[in-house]
């Protein structure tokens, strides 16, 4: 496996205030890792250090092999970043701004293809101050872009962003993966990261609380059944749910839910008692687990386990 960035015991402290607590994780060539997790976790501290502009506390850190901040100027032209917050010249046009970036950058696109990649051409004479938000993100993508780099580093990267160009810079991104194009990006949207990522960590108050690809961080969550007996019903009539890989119960009135690591065993035993019983069960919704609710289950156990 050729290992593109790799932090070992990673830490960053703000004026006695530690952020970031010692995490660890690689990223190979030509995968796309997402780094999630809740307000203040940590996320933009690491990237900060991944990109070469802030020297960590403690741990190592290596992006293609080099220290991203003492070998700055080696790991710099081949890496592109995307920054939370651009801060753009708020006179200059799209055109110039992305043309003034280019002559700072070896080997760029021409601006064309950046503008074209991004959605921007048809707004290439339009100042930068007279944009919307999503379309300053999508400038600084086009920037992160110029230098066809090979690692992307993106930070929100669709922050504030209408649905179709959500989908547009997902597709995007799809794209430079396939090319080849190693991306680390944090996002607030749990979609994103299912849709997109190889690999992803959920951070947690400076420390990563799971890691893994989105179907194993998943599998590690139950799946759920609720429906409703018809009043006609009782609770007692149900068949013992233990023997059809119920694993936790709870029920509410005439509502009924139940977690299950095993959802087809469950929901078939489930379906068939009923059929055989004549009972019609209602409301009846049975889902897998998603990465939302691993997301905030493991913030809220988090939480719980430090204010015991
Ligand atoms: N320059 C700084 N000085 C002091 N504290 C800081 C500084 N930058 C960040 N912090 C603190 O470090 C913690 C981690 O911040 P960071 O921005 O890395 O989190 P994040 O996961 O990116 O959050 P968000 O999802 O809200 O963007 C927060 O508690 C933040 O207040």
């Amino acid at each position: 496996m050729d290992t593109v960035i790799e932090t070992v015991g990673l830490r960053r402290s703000y004026r006695g205030f530690d952020a970031v607590r010692g995490i660890d994780f690689t990223v190979a060539r030509g995968e796309l890792f997402a780094l999630l997790g809740t307000n203040g976790a940590g996320k933009t501290s690491t990237l900060e250090i991944l990109e070469g502009q802030a020297t960590p506390t403690g741990g190592t850190v290596r992006v293609l092999g080099r220290d991203p901040f003492r070998e700055r100027a080696a790991v710099r032209p081949r890496i592109g970043v995307m920054l939370q917050e651009g801060g753009f010249p708020p006179e200059l046009t799209v055109l110039e701004t992305v043309r003034m970036w280019a002559g700072c950058t070896s080997g760029a696109r021409p601006a064309d293809e950046a503008l074209a990649l991004t959605n921007l051409n048809h707004r290439r004479k339009v100042r930068v101050k007279q944009l919307s938000g999503g379309e300053r993100r999508r400038l600084d993508l086009a920037l992160a872009l110029l230098g066809r780099p090979e690692v992307l580093f993106l930070d929100e990267p669709t922050t504030g962003l209408d649905a179709q160009s959500r989908r547009d810079t997902w597709e995007l991104i799809g794209e430079l993966k396939a090319q080849g194009t190693t991306v680390l990006l944090t996002t607030h949207y749990l979609e994103e990261a299912e849709q997109l990522a190889d690999r992803l960590a959920i951070m947690h108050r400076g420390l990563i609380a799971t890691t893994g690809r989105v179907a194993d961080v998943v599998a590690e969550r139950p799946s759920r059944i609720s429906f409703e007996l018809p009043g006609d019903r009782l609770l007692g009539e149900l068949p013992p749910l233990a023997p059809m890989g119920v694993t936790k119960h709870e029920t509410e009135g005439r509502t009924v839910r139940l977690e299950t690591r095993d959802l087809q065993r469950t929901a078939t035993e489930l379906l068939t008692w009923a059929q055989h019983a004549g009972v019609t069960l209602h409301a009846l919704d049975a889902r897998s687990a998603s990465l939302e609710e691993a997301f905030m289950e493991i913030a809220k156990n988090l939480d719980n386990e430090e204010t015991r």
